[in-house]
């Protein structure tokens, strides 16, 4: 008994392997509360999941978003125009499966060297049209503040312009300055960033936008 422990606990270790991209995550949102990975999904998966949200838009199921929560939400359109849809990881299609594997295995790291106590978590498709924006905001509610980490992960073409606009502006605090920082939709890039610290806003696009955000809540 006593050697099944003691064994169970060494497999615990090894089994620990050190990931370069994660230690770079958390290197990022511990020292700056933001990260950007390039090629977090490779360019197949990127295309898998861009057809796969293309399909389902097709099929007319993407809604309004809105803001406020799930359960009270309005729909503003001055300040948000992006159309979405909630992914349930229990239906999820080939794509989207590798899409949940890997923040699985993010999410997983992440709580075994950050304790994190990341218990739940919610994704949705995002189709920004053509003059759509979504307006300086803070991506925590009143009264909850379960969400810890916000994730974005961009899903446009490979020949996605910084002239199609729609780049992600972070507000940052640098000594009490404020400063923003551009991040543009390249395919494959995710932003990783405090969901109760930094302000942020999508910039006006000129053509279709297309992504997959979601956030790493405690509770
Ligand atoms: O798409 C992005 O870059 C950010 C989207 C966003 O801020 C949100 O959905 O809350
Ligand atoms: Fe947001």
């Amino acid at each position: 008994m006593k050697d099944t422990l003691v064994e169970s606990q060494i497999f615990e270790n090894i089994d620990f392997v050190e990931n370069p991209q994660y230690e770079k995550v958390i290197n990022d949102i511990i020292s700056q509360q933001y990260s950007v990975v390039e090629d977090f999904f490779s360019k197949e998966e990127v295309h898998a999941l861009r057809q796969s949200l293309l399909e389902k838009h097709e099929e007319d199921r993407f809604k309004k978003a809105a803001i406020g929560n799930r359960v009270n939400e309005v729909i503003v359109k001055s300040i948000r125009g992006d159309v979405i849809l909630w992914i349930d990881e229990t239906k999820a299609n080939a794509a989207e499966q590798l899409f949940f594997n890997k923040i699985n295995s993010l999410v997983n790291y992440l709580n075994k060297t950050c304790f994190l106590g990341i218990l739940h978590k919610e994704f949705h498709y995002a189709l920004y049209p053509k003059g759509t924006f979504y307006k300086r905001h803070l991506d925590t509610f009143q009264n909850d503040d379960r969400r810890k980490l916000s994730f974005v992960c961009y899903l446009n073409d490979e020949d996605w312009q910084p002239e199609n606009g729609g780049e992600l502006v972070l507000y940052l605090d640098e000594n009490g300055n404020e400063v923003p920082k551009s991040i543009y939709p390249f395919p494959g890039r995710v932003v990783i960033f405090e969901s109760q610290i930094i302000e942020h806003e999508v910039k006006p696009v000129e053509t279709e936008r297309l992504s997959i955000t979601g956030w790493l809540k405690t509770r």
